[in-house]
């Protein structure tokens, strides 16, 4: 079903100390995709979450879920599925137990409950306790219990962040592959960029309670509406330089951009946006080096003008510290005016 947030504003507190949260925010999920919502801490995305969800009651602006208005509905009718950030399993109930909570129908119930061990692969966990399986496994246990009601809508509140990182993969795997099968819309909150664009169809950016920019991963990474926004998805080089209005002068060498008046800028550049040459483009000097595996993020100072820059360089190339190098640049980079 689809979701469509429509201007919501939310505040805490009351009296003087009431504040605002969200300010106007819009989205929209469609149906059986999956949504993220990407911010700083702070920002507002549990907050939003809650507000959906009906579980923050200072909240204005239109909720609407498969063409249903849900504001002003009880929570408990919303059938909005919600998994908070640390799971929050009944502790005396077993596996099995937490899955079929929320299951309304006691005859369907056996039934949800064995098809949500199928689908999260928790076959031999369903008598155990919470106390007694892995964080991972709780995490899934989690989303479970979420889905066994077959909600119209999930909300899942960061529920990756306490795993480490080869399980995080293994649960994101295994709740997105949930996700496809029950064709579940759903809309996850993370302050993780990496998490956000490889798991999420669209992209909201949130920051101080509002949405910077919304869209594909893809479209928000390379056009990213702001310095800030495309800082917040990844490594960038920023040059403050002039254009032509085409094509801006960086560093190293000159790189074009989408149209715009001729002036002073700055300029975005990603690190895999900048290559290393034998035969043309800037002399640098490599300066440090920060080796990831896949690949490795090369701190350069171009020789002539004493500027630092990080270029991606991809595979298990090992250059050394102190190489002079030839870098080149390779547009489209993004140009703010200043
Ligand atoms: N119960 C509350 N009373 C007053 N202010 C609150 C309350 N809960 C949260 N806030 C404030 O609302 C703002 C948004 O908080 P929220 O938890 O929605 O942010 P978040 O983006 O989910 O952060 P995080 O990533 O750290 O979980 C913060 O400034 C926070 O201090």
């Amino acid at each position: 079903m689809e979701l469509d947030v429509d201007t919501l504003c939310a505040w805490h507190g009351s009296g003087p100390q009431r504040t605002q949260i969200l300010d106007r925010i819009s989205l929209q999920v469609p149906a059986g995709e999956l949504g993220a919502l990407l911010g700083p801490s702070g920002s507002g995305k549990t907050t939003l979450l809650r507000a959906i969800a009906g579980l923050h009651a200072d909240v204005r602006g239109t909720i609407v879920l498969g063409g249903e208005r849900l504001d002003g509905m009880a929570p408990e009718h919303r059938r909005i599925g919600l998994v908070p950030q640390d799971g929050a399993l009944f502790p005396h109930l077993t596996v099995k137990e937490n899955i079929g909570f929320g299951v309304k129908r006691p005859n369907a119930r056996d039934q949800r409950i064995n098809e949500m061990l199928d689908l999260l692969d928790l076959g031999t966990l369903a008598d155990r306790l919470p106390h007694q399986i892995s964080g991972g496994q709780a995490q899934r246990v989690a989303v479970a219990r979420a889905l066994a009601p077959a909600p119209r809508l999930l909300l899942l509140d960061e529920p990756f962040s306490a795993l480490d990182a080869g399980l995080r993969v293994e649960v994101r795997d295994g709740v997105m592959s949930a996700l496809r099968e029950t064709h579940t819309t759903a809309l996850l909150v993370t302050h993780d960029q990496g998490e956000a664009m490889s798991m999420a169809g669209h992209l909201v950016v949130v920051a101080n309670g509002r949405i910077t920019q919304a869209g594909s991963p893809r479209v928000v990474y390379a056009h990213p509406v702001d310095v800030w926004t495309g800082r917040f998805l990844g490594e960038v080089n920023l040059f403050e330089t002039q254009t032509d209005g085409n094509t801006a002068m960086t560093p190293f060498g000159p790189a074009t951009h989408a149209e715009q008046e001729p002036g002073n800028v700055t300029v975005l550049v990603r690190p895999e946006q900048l290559r290393l040459s034998t035969s043309k483009g800037t002399e640098a000097m490599i300066v440090a080096i920060r080796y990831f595996g896949h690949d490795s993020l090369v701190t350069l100072r171009s020789v002539d003008q004493d500027i630092e820059a990080r270029l991606r360089l991809v595979g298990n190339a090992a250059p050394a510290i102190g190489t002079r190098v030839r870098v080149t640049v390779y547009g489209p980079v993004r140009a703010f005016r200043n």
